[in-house]
């Protein structure tokens, strides 16, 4: 079933065209003149519920501006979106009751108010059944270590405390859908994974759909299974990571330690004589022997080296995702 329904989805903003200076305010308020911002062109997409999805591009691309509209909080300029069936900044009230969002530098929780009394504040903006309330918040508590933060007034947390209130606050009400706009930005590597680790949970156990901006990839690898890139309000990409991984990430480096540095030239030559992979010294005892995937066989590279000469240690890397986007932005758009 489709959770999300974006055709054709433009926005433009409006931004006053003013010259610099007292004049320019002056005159500009006297005859105010604007230019459009194009920031969305065209935007298709489809979202199943239970999906997670991952919609990256850089600065500028148009992705908070597409959480805005999916979210209610901005009105498209022009296309069709539906999200859980509804028109989400024409029918807000009820939209937002079947949604759940957060925005890493914004707090959905009441600043004065103790973690457990902002949850129990949302318990009854949304009305929460109380089993529901109980069951899901022991779970949270748990599962994000809320124990020590429940009783502390939401404005002396720290940024990693307070994003971890946020995210149960979020997903208090059972949302069949979260927006979540750079979850673990500024977040230290434990508190990193454990939002992650929170947000891949309710995806998989509770069939929960996320749709998640970020540009850590290590959230996109954490969490989605699918990838949209948006590049200057179009979409570049939508594909499953496992499928971009599989069709962009061919290239592999296989690292191998020697026991003698005067080892390596015959390592070298070996490599080259029988294979087409390329070596590289790392330093006096490690080189590096560079090939794409469906030349060189890894088995057949490692065997090759084995057993003609002596080994310290290997080990294969493959290319970041983060280098993936990159090769994907230098690529001519595919889909639109
Ligand atoms: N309120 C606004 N008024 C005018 N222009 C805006 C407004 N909000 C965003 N824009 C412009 O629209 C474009 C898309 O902005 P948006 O915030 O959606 O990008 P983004 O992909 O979320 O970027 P980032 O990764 O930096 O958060 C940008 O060129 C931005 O300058």
């Amino acid at each position: 079933m489709k959770i999300i329904e974006v055709r054709g989805l433009c926005k433009e903003y409006r931004i006053p065209d003013k010259e610099p200076g007292l004049a320019g305010t002056v005159k500009h308020f006297i005859r105010p003149r604007y230019r459009t911002k194009q920031a969305l062109c065209g935007v298709g997409l489809d979202v199943e519920a239970g999906e997670s999805v991952g919609y990256l591009g850089s600065n500028g691309a148009g992705k908070s501006t597409t959480i805005k509209i999916l979210t209610g909080l901005l009105s498209p300029t022009d296309g069709f979106v539906r999200v859980n069936g509804l028109e989400p900044h024409r029918d807000r009230k009820k939209h937002v009751r079947e949604i759940g969002a957060v925005f890493g530098h914004r707090t959905g929780l009441w600043w004065d108010l103790p973690v457990i009394d902002s949850f129990k504040a949302l318990s009854s903006v949304y009305e929460i059944p109380d089993a529901t309330y109980r069951g899901n918040l022991d779970v949270f508590t748990e599962l994000l270590g809320l124990h020590e933060i429940l009783h502390v007034p939401v404005r002396q947390l720290s940024l990693g405390q307070r994003l971890r209130a946020d995210l149960a606050g979020a997903f208090l009400h059972s949302p069949r859908l979260v927006f979540l706009d750079e979850p673990t930005s500024g977040l230290d590597i434990n508190s990193k994974a454990a939002v992650r680790q929170f947000i891949r949970h309710l995806n998989r156990e509770q069939g929960t759909t996320v749709f998640l901006t970020s540009h850590d990839m290590g959230d996109v690898e954490g969490i989605c299974d699918r990838l949209v890139i948006l590049d200057r309000g179009s979409k570049i990409l939508d594909e499953g990571l496992d499928r971009v991984k599989h069709r962009l990430a061919t290239d592999r480096h296989l690292i191998v330690t020697l026991p003698e540095a005067e080892e390596a030239a015959e390592v070298v030559r070996t490599v080259h004589t029988h294979t087409a992979a390329t070596c590289t010294m790392l330093d006096r005892q490690r080189l590096s022997c560079s090939f794409d995937r469906n030349t060189v066989g890894v088995a057949q590279l490692v065997g090759l080296i084995m057993r003609h000469h002596e080994i310290v240690d290997f080990e294969l890397r493959e290319p970041a995702l983060e280098h993936l986007v990159q090769r994907i932005f230098q690529r001519p758009p595919s889909t639109s």
